[in-house]
């Protein structure tokens, strides 16, 4: 589980991140909305404790992350808008190393077997990651997760560029995480995916959240009104 209580962050006197109070339980997805600097990747940068909370706290599994600290994050896998992985090991070294990095030692077929979980071509797994599509990175990126057995996963943009297939085959393999009893909070500029994915959905302006709904109760045009009414 994923928890904000009344997390601020201030760059000297600009508000980046105002008095956020949030929850997002186990099998639940939320998608934050927002104009740019609206303080989405702040949020996110706090619950990997990339950054420090000027007051407040963000916690992980009931524990609150320490910046710097990896107890926490050991429980969490970050997507980025691109996955950035060792471009000269192929998937499956990748994903061996980053499930070693996190303490799990699986063997080859484990391993292959994650990897075609989230939709990667057999041919692929043996392949180095330089000749990767941005697709085929977030499948990795997720493989990891998986791998990792992160109770929490962080994402910012992560269909940001993607085609729509893959926009698809990523939506679904968000879902079927969801399913597994992921907590999943994903920053993202498209409404419809938010509305597709999403279980719940955050609006934030100028660093405050302001509207929190169910995904079944708006559609993705009232959802567009509302946002477009909100920023
Ligand atoms: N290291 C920093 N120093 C100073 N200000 C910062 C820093 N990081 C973020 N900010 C400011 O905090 C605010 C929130 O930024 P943030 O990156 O969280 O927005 P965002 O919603 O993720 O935007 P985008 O959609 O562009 O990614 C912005 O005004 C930004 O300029």
């Amino acid at each position: 589980m994923l928890q904000a209580i009344s997390l601020s962050k201030h760059y000297q006197s600009h508000v980046a991140l105002d008095n956020l109070n949030l929850e997002v339980k186990a099998g639940e997805i939320f998608c934050l909305l927002g104009q740019n600097g609206a303080g989405k990747t702040t949020t996110i940068n706090l619950f990997l404790g990339f950054t420090a909370a000027s007051s407040g706290k963000a916690l992980i599994n009931n524990k609150e992350v320490r910046s710097g600290s990896a107890e926490t994050r050991k429980h969490i896998a970050y997507i980025p808008e691109v996955v950035m992985l060792y471009g000269q090991l192929t998937a499956l070294e990748n994903l061996d190393y980053f499930s070693m990095l996190a303490g799990f030692s699986y063997d080859k077929e484990s391993l292959s077997s994650f990897l075609s979980q989230c939709g990667l071509q057999e041919s692929a797994h043996y392949k180095p990651l330089s000749g990767f599509s941005k697709g085929m990175r977030q499948k990795v990126g997720i493989a990891i997760a998986l791998a990792k057995n992160a109770a929490v996963i962080l994402m910012d943009e992560p269909t940001s560029g993607l085609d729509p297939k893959a926009t698809d085959e990523f939506t679904e393999l968000v879902k079927a995480l969801g399913l597994q009893g992921k907590s999943i909070l994903m920053a993202t500029h498209d409404i419809f995916n938010a509305v597709n994915i999403g279980t719940h959905i955050g609006i934030m302006r100028q660093g405050k959240l302001i509207h929190t709904l169910k995904a079944t109760d708006i559609n993705a045009n009232d959802l567009q009104k509302l946002y477009l009414e909100t920023i």
